[in-house]
């Protein structure tokens, strides 16, 4: 099984998900395998890995909105005390949009183009609450005010009236106005420029100070989740490959995939003296046996095609990788 040694002994876990997989009904179909992470109180925990690595399905699963020809054939994910897995569809939506907020990189769709932002505020808000109008208008406007934009004007504009900064702004705006406990960030930058991008996770950050709520950061960028995380999850092939600390994860990533996924980083501010690594083979080829990694993986050894199970390199940092056994002999011959 996966562990999170991290953060999956804390007390004050906010999500955690044990042992999760999901398959393809009525077939054999994995699509994601005995996922195992938590999530404490107030901190951001960022999922990375590239596409198809299955980061938006464990968002579904944790919004208890997994399409009916998947089916969870194990594990648990726990929001509290509640059981997710287990909730009814009415318990799963009094739970949405309240103690779990769900943002994704699709915020042009987010908001119905025709009616007013305002207006869709107030029925949002009137949606969940008995508060009046006027109410709910006051609660539109504070909230708007939250994430830095010009209120009144955003309140009274069409949707195309807005930049996609400022609509991604507003859906952060509808998306926290509940006071979540859990925000899932799906992307949230992906579909804006570099610099709007940065300020949208500046404000994700503030606000979760301020609501000291929780953050699932899910991203395919590593830049994203290294400067704003505190732990990282890596995923490859529906499995979380390396999980710890981001600091551990990032001074001494153990997986080849991870390392791989760090020394293709383009850095800004530095020069590069040598040509970025390309990963062997196709993107999404996934070994069905052991690590799902390893038809593409550069340190492929016979074993990897057995199950590699989860194996701890101290408190915070864990890969699911032989190589963690060759760091410990050479810890160990080098002290
Ligand atoms: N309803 C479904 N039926 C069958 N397969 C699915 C379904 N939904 C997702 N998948 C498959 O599950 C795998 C993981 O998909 P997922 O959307 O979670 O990837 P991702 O890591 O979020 O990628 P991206 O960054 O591109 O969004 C993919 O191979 C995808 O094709």
């Amino acid at each position: 099984m996966i562990e999170n040694k991290t953060t999956a002994t804390s007390e004050n876990n906010l999500l955690v998900v044990e042992n999760l997989s999901v398959t393809v009904r009525n077939s054999r179909e994995k699509l994601i395998r005995n996922l195992h992470f938590s999530i404490p109180q107030g901190e951001i925990f960022g999922l990375v890995g590239e596409s198809g690595s299955g980061k938006s399905l464990t968002a579904t699963v944790i919004l208890g909105m997994l399409s009916k020809s998947l089916e969870v054939t194990s594990g648990s994910v726990k929001l509290g005390q509640s059981e997710i897995t287990s909730l009814s569809e009415r318990e799963l939506r009094n739970i949405r949009g309240k103690e779990i907020a769900y943002l994704s990189q699709n915020y042009q769709s987010f908001f119905t183009p025709f009616i007013k932002v305002g207006k869709q505020f107030i029925e949002i808000i009137r949606c969940h609450t008995d508060m009046s109008r006027k109410e709910a208008r006051k609660v539109a406007i504070h909230w708007l005010n939250k994430v830095h934009l010009p209120a009144e004007r955003v309140f009274n504009s069409f949707p195309d009236e807005l930049s996609g900064g400022q609509l991604q702004r507003a859906a952060i705006a509808s998306a926290i106005m509940f006071r979540p406990k859990l925000i899932i960030a799906d992307e949230p930058t992906t579909a804006l420029d570099v610099l709007t991008g940065e300020r949208i996770l500046d404000l994700l950050s503030e606000l979760k100070e301020e609501l000291n709520c929780s953050i699932l950061l899910i991203s395919h960028d590593l830049k994203h989740i290294i400067n704003r995380t505190r732990t990282v999850g890596v995923m490859y092939g529906g499995r979380i490959v390396e999980i710890g600390k981001t600091s551990a994860v990032l001074a001494n990533p153990i997986h080849p995939y991870t390392d791989l996924l760090l020394q293709s980083r383009l850095r800004l501010n530095k020069h590069i003296q040598h040509e970025l690594p390309t990963m062997l083979g196709e993107p999404g080829l996934i070994a069905e046996e052991g690590c799902p990694f390893s038809k593409r993986c550069p340190s492929v050894r016979e074993s990897c095609s057995n199950k590699v199970p989860m194996s701890s390199l101290g408190t915070h940092h864990s890969a699911a990788c032989h190589l963690v056994n060759a760091e410990r002999e050479e810890r160990y011959v080098t002290r």
